[in-house]
């Protein structure tokens, strides 16, 4: 089998007193989607900012195709689309602007752009959609916009492991399933894809994989074999249990 683009082991968080996460672990292999379920609070941002690196755990450790976090974000392999209220989206940049930034990493220290790095944005734009916006300011987007805009700087980047903090918070029907189109086509090449969402109906036919996070890992597996009702009420207190069934 091919080794983990994303592998996460026994890893520990602690904010002061707050026990973020607790012997956390999950891997992600090249290829697949995982989808990383659980309620408010329970521990969901954090595993991405340990992935990502900005939060170092107290216990365990992250690898990124073999590498730490630190030197993965060197190496261009992580493509990070944040939630929307981490992003300030006054800030006056064009769609074409945040794709570029993607290739940053791929300049000289001037930051101009070559033909290679047009060429990747326009790709990038194309394949998202966006061609016809891309000259919009960001800020003027809808929400499932803004989001294929994120997608997007991390195709143009040439990251293999993206990170989608809940791509469809505010995001119409519409705008969701060509998120999730992009996601499928992405996959379908060989990257590997951790997902954050509250919308479990958008799981089954997007995620090879789910993650029932509730501090600890709840259940891992195929997403019929974790969305069953117990595991549901354990990690949501969601009860769809036939009635008499319940504790
Ligand atoms: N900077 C911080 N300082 C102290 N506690 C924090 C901090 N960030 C998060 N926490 C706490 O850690 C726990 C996990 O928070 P986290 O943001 O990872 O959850 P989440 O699953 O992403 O939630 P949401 O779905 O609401 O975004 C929560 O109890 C939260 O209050």
């Amino acid at each position: 089998m091919n080794s983990p683009a994303v592998s996460v082991e026994d890893v520990t968080v602690r904010y002061g007193d707050v026990l973020a996460l607790e012997g956390v672990s999950l891997t992600v292999p090249p290829g697949r989607i995982c989808g990383l379920l659980g309620t408010n609070g329970s521990g969901k941002s954090t595993l991405f900012k340990t992935v990502v690196g900005t939060i170092t755990p107290e216990r365990g450790r992250v690898r990124l195709h073999g590498s730490t976090p630190a030197q993965a974000r060197r190496r261009g392999l992580i493509g990070y689309v944040p939630q929307s209220e981490q992003v300030d989206w006054a800030f006056p940049v064009r769609v074409v602007d945040v794709v570029m930034m993607g290739r940053y990493g791929h300049m000289g220290i001037t930051r101009r752009p070559r033909r290679a790095d047009r060429e990747a944005v326009a790709e990038a734009l194309e394949r998202t959609h966006l061609t016809e916006l891309a000259h919009r300011q960001i800020g003027a987007l809808s929400g499932g916009q803004r989001k294929r805009a994120f997608v997007a700087r991390g195709i143009a980047q040439g990251a293999s492991v993206f990170l989608l903090d809940e791509p469809f918070a505010g995001v119409d029907k519409r705008s969701e399933a060509t998120i999730a189109d992009v996601l499928r086509s992405m996959r379908d090449e060989g990257h590997a894809l951790l997902v954050s969402t509250h919308d479990l109906a958008s799981v089954p036919g997007l995620c090879d994989e789910a993650v029932l996070l509730q501090r600890r890992v709840v259940a891992n597996g195929a997403p019929d074999e974790v969305l069953t009702p117990e595991r549901l009420f354990e990690a949501f207190g969601i009860d769809i249990r036939p009635a008499g069934e319940a504790a």
